[in-house]
């Protein structure tokens, strides 16, 4: 197990999101939070990354309590993809290479230089790594943030709506790197994701959050009409196309 997430709970002033959570993730697995705008997903993803102090409940990664952790020490075992991101003066290259900000010492080594153009190569990002952040379109930036946080080498990826502002290629690209890594390196990933359909593909597990509470949690079976209608409220049809769960919405569902 590499994320335990134990009675948690959060309020924004006096606004009860999340209300005990309770889960746990097990190493290298692909994990989607689903949920309806303001159900809490990024709540909980920042709760885990420290960004936001639940009120009560214990989170831990590889068994380590989350708000116990300096911040250098969370950075290295957790990579956190936000929702938003804006460019800079700074080029695609040296932002990769911030991601090895919590690993360097003194100063940059030739493993940081490697690991960066490894990421750069894998993301297909190399024709930019000379452009500052703040030219590139909105899914080029999404990918040089994701890069970022692979550079990082961390346990564990937090990604917040990751393929939101890409084209369908790399929507698949982003997904298959994610599950590319959860096979050869082992790096987990925990992904608040919007296309059921995306997450279908792609996941190991999902996590759908309903009323600040997990409503269900399981493996592909979970993702079924009954579910889909509780937590959207929606009515849809799951087909099998070429073996793959597939979510179609009914007709003015
Ligand atoms: N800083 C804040 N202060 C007060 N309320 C907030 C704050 N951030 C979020 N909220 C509220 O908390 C609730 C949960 O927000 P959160 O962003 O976690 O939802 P979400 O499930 O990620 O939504 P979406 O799918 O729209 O991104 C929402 O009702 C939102 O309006």
């Amino acid at each position: 197990m590499i994320v335990s997430v134990e009675g948690v709970e959060f309020k924004y002033k006096s606004t009860e999101i999340l209300k005990d959570v309770k889960f746990e993730v097990e190493k290298g697995e692909v994990v989607s939070i689903l949920g309806i705008n303001g159900a809490g997903k990024s709540t909980l993803i920042k709760c885990i990354n420290k960004i936001l102090p639940p009120k009560k409940g214990t989170i831990t990664v590889e068994n380590l309590d989350v708000n116990k952790m300096d911040r250098l020490d969370l950075a290295k075992k957790v990579g956190y993809v936000p929702q938003r991101s804006n460019g800079n003066y700074m080029t695609v290259f040296d932002a990769l290479l911030l991601g090895r900000k919590p690993h360097i010492k003194w100063e940059i080594s030739k493993k940081d230089i490697e690991i960066t153009e490894n990421v750069l190569k894998l993301l297909d990002l190399e024709k930019y790594a000379l452009r500052n952040t703040n030219e590139l379109s909105g899914g080029e930036l999404q990918k040089v943030i994701i890069g970022r946080a692979l550079v990082q080498e961390p346990k564990l990826i937090l990604l917040d709506e990751p393929t939101n502002n890409l084209d369908l290629k790399n929507q698949l690209e982003v997904m298959r790197i994610l599950k590319d890594v959860s096979v050869s390196q082992n790096i987990t990933s925990i992904i608040v994701m919007h296309d059921i359909n995306l997450a279908l593909r792609y996941s190991d597990k999902f996590l759908m959050l309903k009323d600040g509470k997990i409503f269900a949690e399981g493996g592909k079976e979970i993702i079924n009409s009954q579910n889909i209608m509780e937590v959207y409220g929606v009515n849809t049809y799951v087909h099998n196309l070429n073996g793959h769960l597939t979510i179609v919405p009914e007709e003015g569902y």
